[in-house]
């Protein structure tokens, strides 16, 4: 299992009207576009024998069952035993609209003692727990930083730091805006500490990873992502029970009775077993791609540090829409793109990560994480313009190395190879301080460097998969130019000023395969 604190995951917002549940399409949709775009960054162009458009990875490869496979798969999920018991451990729910929630954001820090932590400031702890509420369309009424020096007592604050909050609730409620949660943002509450919370001030309390799991119920598209997302709930009703049985509290809230615990535990085991198979569906489809040769750029980075937008400014698929919310891709999806060579690519947007996410809600999705590291090229975006953006790059590198270990079921150190590091937003950077070292810098909304970082893909694209950029003479119209539109990608053409029974292919290659073609056309003119 992974030691690690960080998230990736999931594809864009659904509004709050959207269905939560709702039954989408996972399996590996593949959509040709028969649009006549011809921008030279878009993969969209039309040409010869060349497919373009979008993948979405995560699913199952026969087109023809797709709906069936969908629908059996989030059969599993339709339970309302289950969700009044999900409900009650961690106050999320199915709604498509949401209640809204006037909400008090507590961010908790150790600032002394010997359980202080070196990590992301308080302040900006605060603001990314302030961002978590309003992915949630909640309001935020008020937010406080709270300095403890650990977080073990059952009520989680002292008595001073209670009745100051009491007050401030207090406040809130008689000037016309009634607090109805409050949100403690620490990862996992004990439910102990959430029950007396609850009790002492008479409104639920949420951690940090039920106000996750609820943002990522609502963003979640595919059947896998609902799948992973219902297979990350269940631990956590695991721990709440076995905090409320130690505690001798049976009789409160939470109770369940033998029957409904088996129950609970056949649904992690049916939806494991469903995961299992949509996941050798997804293995599938990468043979597939490998197959097809398309050499893949897996970008990958810290929630909202702008992914999905540098993928529309490589690609500019207009379909692509960044939001500024957190989790707002849940699902690992491909986009095809043109490289400077115009050789044809799949960008890959994956999850986003995030500090202080429990391992077990991590877990469920570090799977859709693997697709990335098996990448030709990962680009890691870094958003220059926050405050933690160095804390933010080290957890993302952790958490992919980490990830690694455990794919490769190594222990000793693994390095990330062919890592491309990307300074986004540097147009919210003030100019003087705009030295970033080993970083390309780019603004995906202004579109600066943008040149150079293709220029750098395409670099290190072309020598970790050992292809080269050649031009070859061949007879017009010839077996070495069929072979070659077949066995390699042929980017553009010119008429041979020497020869007008020649023509100049300018190709991508591999090594093997041009090996081969020397090999079947050794007297065929060359030119390098
Ligand atoms: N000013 C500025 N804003 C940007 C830039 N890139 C992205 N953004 C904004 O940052 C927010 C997040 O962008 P996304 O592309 O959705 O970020 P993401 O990394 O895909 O986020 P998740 O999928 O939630 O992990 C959006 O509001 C974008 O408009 C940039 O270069 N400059
Ligand atoms: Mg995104």
């Amino acid at each position: 299992m992974i030691a690690f604190r960080t998230v990736s995951i999931l594809s864009k917002f659904h509004r709050l009207s959207s269905s939560v549940w709702s039954l989408s399409s996972t399996t590996a949709r593949y959509k040709h576009s028969s649009s006549g775009n011809n921008n030279p960054r878009s993969g969209r162009r039309e040409s010869g024998n060349t497919h373009h458009g979008k993948f979405e990875t995560g699913t199952n490869v026969d087109l023809g069952k797709e709906k069936d496979v969908e629908s059996e798969s989030l059969n599993i999920l339709d339970d309302n035993e289950y969700d009044t018991i999900v409900s009650s451990a961690m106050h999320v729910t199915n709604q498509k609209l949401l209640n809204i929630h006037n909400v008090i954001v507590l961010q908790p820090y150790v600032k002394w003692g010997p359980k202080k932590v070196k990590d992301i400031k308080p302040e900006n702890q605060l603001a990314e727990s302030e961002s978590l509420i309003r992915t949630l369309n909640w309001n935020v009424e008020v937010s406080l930083k709270v300095p403890l020096e650990n977080m073990d007592r059952k009520l989680i604050f002292g008595s001073g730091k209670l009745d100051e909050l009491r007050e401030i609730i207090n406040n809130c409620n008689s000037s016309g805006r009634p607090i109805t949660c409050i949100f403690v943002s620490k990862g996992t509450l004990k439910f102990v500490q959430k029950l007396s919370l609850s009790k002492f001030f008479g409104i639920p309390v949420m951690d940090r990873y039920s106000v996750v799991v609820q943002i990522l119920r609502l963003h979640a598209k595919t059947t896998e992502a609902k799948l992973q997302v219902a297979l990350a709930e269940i631990p956590y009703i695991w721990s709440q029970l076995r905090d409320m049985e130690l505690q001798g509290s049976v009789g409160q809230n939470l109770y369940l009775t033998d029957s409904q615990k088996m129950m609970l535990k056949k649904r992690e085991k049916r939806i494991q077993i469903e995961l299992e198979r949509l996941r050798t569906h997804r293995e599938l489809l990468r043979n597939k791609r490998k197959q097809k040769q398309y050499p893949v750029i897996a970008i990958v980075g810290y929630t909202n540090c702008g992914k999905t937008s540098l993928i529309k400014a490589l690609t500019d698929e207009a379909s692509l829409q960044p939001k500024n919310q957190l989790f707002a891709t849940l699902d690992v999806t491909a986009h095809a793109g043109l490289l400077p060579c115009r050789l044809e690519v799949l960008y890959m947007d994956t999850v986003g990560f995030m500090s202080d996410i429990p391992t077990a809600l991590i877990e469920c999705f570090v799977a859709t994480l693997e697709d990335a590291l098996e990448a030709d090229v990962i680009v890691h975006v870094q958003d220059v313009s926050h405050d933690d953006w160095i804390l933010q790059r080290t957890h993302v590198e952790n958490t992919l190395k980490n990830l690694l270990k455990s794919i490769r079921r190594n222990d000793d150190d693994v390095t990330l190879d062919n890592v491309i590091n990307v300074g986004n937003k540097i147009d919210l950077v003030d100019e003087k301080s705009r030295d970033f070292n080993d970083l390309i810098t780019v603004s995906s909304t202004t579109l600066s460097g943008m040149n150079d970082l293709m220029i750098k893909v395409e670099d290190l694209l072309l020598k970790a998969t050992d292809r080269l950029k050649i031009t070859i003479r061949v007879p017009m119209g010839g077996d070495e130019m069929q072979w070659l539109y077949k066995n390699s990608a042929v980017t553009s053409s010119d008429a041979d000023p020497k020869d007008n029974q020649k023509i100049l292919l300018h190709v991508v290659i591999s090594r093997t395969a041009l090996d081969q073609f020397k090999h079947h056309f050794i007297s065929g003119g060359r030119k390098g």
